[in-house]
């Protein structure tokens, strides 16, 4: 595809910084290079020099990398100025460059738009392009880098299964009418839409998995009033997020920490002391709690053993952590078969183990981040549709052999869509608009 505009943009971080990227990418490339760097450099390779305006006046010294396009990553003419990261050098190499006829700034993810649309990359690439520049965890790291390839493979490999099931199909529909084609062809096929069907319901059982690597796997802290929840949280977190005192209904909202637990994320939320006579604000602050309860990964039920009290109206399916706190002022008397963990914020006992439990729990369920699994709900809603039609086709009346190809057909498309072979307009500004500018 070959667009008119070119586009720039810093690609490199916040400024100020050691060194800044400024990328170029599109027809006016040659032309700038011939003007700032007073010659085209050779390409691919790091060339040193001074960067000038048109008058001739100094802007930077620097280095320039020259990729001639179609071997860039857009696919067309790019060039990277490798210009020390202040913010007047930056922002005087990119005015510099918008001066030029056909230049202008790039909008977010509109390299990666391009690279997209020149087919150097699929949707699938893009999108976990997008999320290793916003991975912060190790997990999140090797999940992204692993989609940027893995994902298509497997996608890819079930639509060209499709495309020969329908082909064969097909076949089968024009030949009938001659005594000798054999039957069998038929049944081989419907025997591997059938394992494809299991097969992508597999995958998209993956999700959550995928979810739980994104957003976090969800901890939530339980208990009555005064149980020791926020101080748990604080020791957990090692800073004061939420507010400790020794008033019983201290916490009435949702007070959120995000820990890094040996490279998995992980979401942990103190809420609102559990008991029946509550004033109307403490009320809301405890039907937030049961709420957040209902959909957690794991609760930390937390039990103050110098005074146990029972909380009530929390249902949940999630994993429950019996914890028992204040260990330091608590008599010490078989205790130990109610609860999971025995804990004192005040003396430190016990925390660490908890601190390595909930790191296990988390670490089992984000997996080892090296399953291929959905990443975007619209994976999941397109793989539901494949599998839907995928589903008609079989039960079709085999009579209807020209339905049921086209309920193959149907099904085939939707994979297409994943990757954005098939119909990608649409969906262009909703997936590019969430990236970075300069990526
Ligand atoms: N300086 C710099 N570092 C970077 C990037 C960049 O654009 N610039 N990247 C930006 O994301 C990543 C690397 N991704 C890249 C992907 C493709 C090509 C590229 O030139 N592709 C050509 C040639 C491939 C080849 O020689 O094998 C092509 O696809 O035709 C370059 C970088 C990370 N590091
Ligand atoms: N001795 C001792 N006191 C503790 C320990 N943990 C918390 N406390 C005290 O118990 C009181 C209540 O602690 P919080 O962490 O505010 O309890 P909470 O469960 O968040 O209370 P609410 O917000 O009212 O629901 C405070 O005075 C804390 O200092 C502990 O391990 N040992």
């Amino acid at each position: 595809m070959i667009f008119q505009d070119s586009i720039v943009a810093l690609s490199s971080g916040r400024l100020p910084s050691g060194v800044a990227v400024v990328r170029l990418s599109g027809p006016a490339t040659r032309q700038v290079l011939e003007v700032i760097c007073g010659r085209l450099p050779q390409p691919r390779l790091a060339q040193f020099g001074t960067f000038r305006r048109a008058d001739g006046t100094p802007l930077d010294a620097g280095l320039t990398l020259f990729f001639p396009g179609p071997n860039s990553f857009t696919g067309e003419d790019m060039v990277e100025f490798h210009v020390h990261g202040g913010r007047a050098v930056v922002a005087a190499m990119l005015e510099a460059i918008v001066g030029f006829d056909g230049v202008r700034h790039a909008e977010p993810g509109e390299f990666t738009r391009r690279a997209f649309l020149n087919g150097k990359v699929d949707l699938l690439k893009a999108e976990a392009l997008a999320d290793l520049v916003t991975a912060e965890t190790e997990s999140q790291r090797r999940f992204a880098l692993l989609n940027s390839g893995a994902q298509s493979a497997l996608y890819t490999d079930w639509r060209q299964r499709l495309i020969f099931a329908r082909a064969m199909i097909e076949a089968e529909m024009d030949f009938s009418d001659e005594a000798d084609v054999p039957g069998a062809v038929g049944s081989t096929v419907w025997a591997d839409v059938q394992k494809m069907i299991s097969e992508i319901g597999a995958h998209m059982d993956g999700y959550r998995q995928a979810e739980i690597i994104r957003d976090g796997y969800d901890v939530v802290i339980l208990g009555a009033p005064n149980a020791g929840k926020s101080s748990l949280l604080n020791a957990l977190a090692r800073r004061d997020a939420a507010i400790v005192t020794d008033e019983p209904g201290t916490t009435r909202d949702l007070v959120e920490v995000v820990l890094d637990l040996d490279g998995v994320k992980v979401r942990l939320t103190d809420t609102a002391g559990i008991r029946e006579e509550a004033g109307r604000v403490e009320q809301i602050g405890i039907d937030r709690a049961r709420d957040r309860a209902r959909g957690a990964d794991l609760i930390l039920h937390l039990v103050d053993l110098n005074d146990p009290q029972a909380i009530t109206g929390v249902s949940t399916e999630a994993r429950r952590l019996m914890v028992g706190t204040k260990s330091d002022i608590a008599p010490c008397s078989g205790l130990g078969s109610t609860y999971d963990h025995i804990i004192s914020v005040t003396s430190g006992s016990g925390v660490n183990e908890l601190l390595d439990s909930i790191g296990d729990y988390a670490a089992e369920a984000a997996g080892n981040a090296s399953d291929i699994l959905p990443s975007r709900q619209r994976h999941i809603e397109l793989l539901r549709k494949t599998s839907d039609f995928m589903k008609a086709a079989l039960e079709a009346p085999s009579e209807a052999a020209e339905i049921k190809a086209e309920y193959l057909r149907l099904a085939a498309d939707q994979l297409g869509r994943i990757s954005g072979a098939i119909d990608p307009e649409d969906l262009l500004d909703v997936i590019f608009s969430q990236f970075c500018i300069g990526k």
